[in-house]
């Protein structure tokens, strides 16, 4: 039987800069795991392409995906829903190749129960007030939203020590080379590398 892929999650409150280290991960040559892309019913960003960045969706849309099991997990944010299509998640891990999502935290905790053996990363700000200047640098949200963000990063920022790792966004490249660390150390950890070598020495 063909073995698993490893399941990644990188999570961590809004404005940290989830999506501009997964992006710049991503954009590195020799990555190795496949990314999910997201469903969303929020209105595309100036540059975003459906099916790229997100598949966007209406609401009707989203609730009736919701109702055929068609989402790993889902969750409401800020006004808007946002969910991992399940079906790519599955194909690509019983394919044997990991995968990557980068969600807020209530999904990242759907994901934790119904796949507990996924490797969790938390991306934390260097600090609050460095949060809020990020989110405001971005300038793609009103006030209100802002302030929604900020509330609720709070709250996620307590719920860190659920993670198995937690990786300071001080700078990207170093952010993004510390969660490259820790995908190769899991692979290493895992049973799938000593089980080759233990039928390599059975064989012998
Ligand atoms: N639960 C969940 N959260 C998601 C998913 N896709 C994106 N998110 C998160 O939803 C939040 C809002 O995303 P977005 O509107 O793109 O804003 P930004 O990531 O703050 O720029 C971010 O914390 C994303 O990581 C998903 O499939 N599920
Ligand atoms: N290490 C960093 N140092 C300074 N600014 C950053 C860093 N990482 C991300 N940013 C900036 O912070 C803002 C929020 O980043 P973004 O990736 O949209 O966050 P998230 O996806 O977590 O909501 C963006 O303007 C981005 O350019």
């Amino acid at each position: 039987m063909k073995e698993k892929g490893l399941l990644i999650v990188l999570s961590g409150p809004s404005g940290v800069g989830k999506g501009t280290v997964r992006k710049e991960i991503f954009s590195q040559p020799d990555v190795k795991f496949e990314y999910s892309i997201s469903m969303t019913t929020r209105a595309p960003r100036a540059g975003e392409v459906d099916g790229v960045d997100y598949f966007f969706k209406s609401r009707e849309e989203f609730e009736q995906l919701i109702a055929e099991g068609k989402l790993l997990e889902y969750a409401e944010f800020v006004g808007n829903y946002y969910g991992t299509p399940v079906d790519y998640v599955r194909e690509t891990l019983d394919a044997g190749r990991d995968i990557f999502l980068e969600i807020e935290v209530q999904g990242a905790q759907q994901v934790r129960e119904k796949f507990p053996e996924g490797l969790f990363i938390f991306l934390a700000p260097p600090s609050l007030s460095e949060l809020h200047s990020r989110i405001l640098t971005r300038g793609t949200e009103s006030d209100d939203v802002i302030k929604g963000r900020m509330e609720k990063a709070r709250k996620e920022i307590e719920m860190m020590s659920l993670y198995d790792y937690v990786v300071e966004n001080d700078e990207v490249e170093k952010a993004c080379s510390r969660i490259q660390s820790i995908i190769v150390a899991e692979h290493c950890r895992r049973e799938r590398v000593q089980h080759r070598y233990k039928k390599m020495l059975e064989s012998d």
